[in-house]
């Protein structure tokens, strides 16, 4: 693990760039560090999933278990897995689909930087289509991460010769992860069927957020009052959740339909609240094993239900269908800040304005 300099305002770090190129389905180390007035945050990458967020005071916000496994074709236990092209098991795919498991590189042509961006840092993986995923998955794939800043592209270009295996894409995916001044994180992604046979293809998608909680009797959600909901431990039947806040004495595994855009995890115990802030993604998950199911999955730990809550920002109660040409777009805005800031108001505009 390199030293990270501190006097750089953005950079990229790339460690261990010959292994992904030696080995097919290895996952590299990336790490995204952004120091602005002398605070540190700092975001690791395991091939393509988000397995750490740090704020500036060095303490972690996502959550991986003790027992996770960082050996491919599965997902990492923790931190963000992408699910695409099918969430959950409703479909004919492996248990949500297959890109965390993917190869990952980086993407050598990202799109232009927004003039008007409010991102510090960033970066760009791509995901090439494999023979193998074509078999799961029978469209071809080309998922990138995209780097809104260009200071980082320098530091990457090291890693140029992953690139020459590209193959044309049919369809393209792009998913943006960067650090934003606070720190907060945001993950965007644009999939676009450029299929030149005429043919449509159909996706669910979700951003699998493992978020790190003091203790789970002490968390709430607000922002899911009153919004409908399918339970997913009693054959997907559809409920209305009820006024209150969400609390947690038990297993949960719902998937709430047309929510709001802002979702809050209040921590009590650690006076801190996550807002999340999604946009094209019109559903949120929220899962947690409980004692029981946590036992029984084998890269999990037996207690560590205590300490994890997946609030997944996603798109799976209507699958998206995209014709020749047309292009979807999902994104997700992480922050973390203190309970107190929050005072159980829903009200993100003003979390961040007073900070
Ligand atoms: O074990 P995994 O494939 O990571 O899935 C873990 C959980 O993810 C989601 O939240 C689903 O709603 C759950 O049904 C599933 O058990």
């Amino acid at each position: 693990m390199p030293i990270l300099p501190d006097s750089l305002t953005v950079n990229v770090f790339l460690l261990t760039p010959l292994r992904m190129r030696q080995t097919p389905m290895a996952l590299d180390l990336l790490v995204l560090h952004m120091s602005i007035a002398l605070l540190d945050y700092k975001v690791y990458l395991y091939g393509g999933q988000v397995t750490s967020w740090k704020n500036d005071h060095g303490e972690e916000m996502l959550f991986v278990s003790s027992k996770a496994t960082f050996v491919p074709p599965k997902a990492i236990r923790g931190g963000i897995p992408i699910c695409f092209p099918q969430f959950g098991s409703q479909g004919p795919l492996e248990l949500h689909g297959h890109v965390s498991s993917r190869l990952w590189s980086i993407d050598p042509d990202p799109p232009p930087v927004p003039t008007n961006s409010l991102n510090k840092a960033c970066i760009d993986l791509l995901l090439e289509h494999t023979e193998e995923g074509v078999k799961i998955w029978p469209h071809r794939v080309l998922l990138s991460y995209i780097d809104d800043h260009r200071d980082c592209v320098l530091l990457l270009d090291m890693n140029q010769v992953i690139f020459q295996n590209l193959v044309t894409c049919r369809y393209e995916i792009r998913q943006r992860v960067s650090l934003r001044s606070g720190g907060d994180l945001m993950l965007s992604s644009r999939i676009r069927n450029t299929n030149t046979d005429g043919k449509s293809f159909t996706f669910t998608f979700a951003y699998h957020n493992y978020f790190s909680v003091s203790d789970i009797s002490e968390v709430r959600i607000e922002g899911l009052e009153t919004v409908d909901y399918l339970d997913n431990l009693q054959n997907r039947k559809r409920f209305t959740e009820q006024g209150d806040a969400i609390t947690f004495e038990s297993e949960v595994d719902k998937m709430y339909v047309s929510t709001p855009t802002k979702i809050a995890i209040l921590d009590h115990e650690k006076k801190r609240t996550f807002v999340l802030r999604k946009d094209g993604l019109p559903d949120a998950v929220v899962w947690n094993p409980w004692d029981k199911k946590a036992k029984a999955i084998p890269d999990f730990g037996d207690d560590e239900f205590k300490r994890m809550l997946c609030v997944e920002a996603a798109a799976v109660e209507k699958p998206i269908t995209l014709k020749p040409g047309e292009e979807w777009k999902g994104r997700q805005e992480l922050s973390a800040v203190p309970s107190s800031y929050y005072s159980g108001q829903l009200d993100p505009k003003k979390v961040l304005q007073s900070r």
